[in-house]
């Protein structure tokens, strides 16, 4: 279980997140959703230890991570597909996913390299193409295949939907579903794209100027159109 316990978080001096707790058990699907500008990426990124945390407490499976440096949380179980992707756009496909494996360096990798690209036939075909050349949809799957070569146990991803053709939004969720179920890997998601995150999660967790406001079944958002309009905005 992943556990963020009255984290206060944030930039310089300035804390961004205040207070904030959620807990995200093994093999769930959870959602943090809010506007622009609310925090989620910067919750994202306390917990894989891009921004530090200044109070509070964040444990993987019972064992703390607060002060651990972001490589320690990655070889520990945690990866995190940043909003934006980050694909390296001159690195070929291969080469991306090459990458994260030399980063963590699991057991087996080129076993995993090959599973991958049978999981991801669009990436065995594309293998030796620029990142950059790739769509956004397709970009999106590299950048899952590519946190998954680090054989994971919880995901973070920052606005999977973010960019992508409202054609392939569904593929992408199909994907982070079977990522979710078939691998049994625990997925933390934020997003601002209401239909995406509440086709997928479980529950999801409303966040506004750096806390947590409420925590609901991701499906009961969808009928509320009060929470969404007061926080979310649509
Ligand atoms: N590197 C940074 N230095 C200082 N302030 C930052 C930095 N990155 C983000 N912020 C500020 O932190 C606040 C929260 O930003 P964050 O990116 O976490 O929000 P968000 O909810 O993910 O929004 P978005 O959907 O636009 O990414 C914003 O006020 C933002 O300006």
């Amino acid at each position: 279980m992943l556990r963020i316990d009255r984290v206060r978080a944030g930039y310089g001096r300035t804390a961004i997140l205040d207070d904030v707790s959620l807990t995200v058990p093994d093999g769930a699907m959870i959602a943090v959703l809010g506007r622009n500008g609310v925090g989620k990426s910067t919750l994202l990124k306390a917990i894989i230890g891009i921004v530090p945390v200044m109070r509070g407490q964040l444990s993987l499976d019972g064992r703390d991570l607060t002060r651990t440096r972001t490589h320690e949380r990655a070889r520990g179980g945690i990866a995190y597909v940043p909003q934006g992707r980050d694909i390296f756009g001159e690195l070929s496909v291969l080469d991306n996913l090459r990458v994260a494996a030399y980063a963590t360096r699991p057991k087996g990798w080129p076993q995993a390299l090959e599973q991958i690209l049978d999981e991801f036939p669009v990436l065995r075909d594309k293998r030796m193409q620029r990142g950059d050349k790739l769509s956004g949809g397709q970009q999106q799957i590299l950048a899952l295949a590519r946190a998954l070569m680090t054989n994971p146990r919880v995901l973070l991803l920052d606005e999977p939907s973010e960019g992508i053709q409202p054609s392939i939004v569904d593929q992408i969720a199909e994907t982070v579903c079977r990522i979710n179920t078939e691998r049994g890997i625990t997925v933390l998601l934020v997003e601002q794209n209401l239909d995406f995150a509440a086709k997928i999660a479980s529950h999801a967790y409303l966040m506004d100027k750096g806390q947590i406001v409420r925590d609901l079944p991701a499906h009961d958002l969808l009928s509320d159109r009060d929470l969404q309009h007061e926080f979310l905005g649509v």
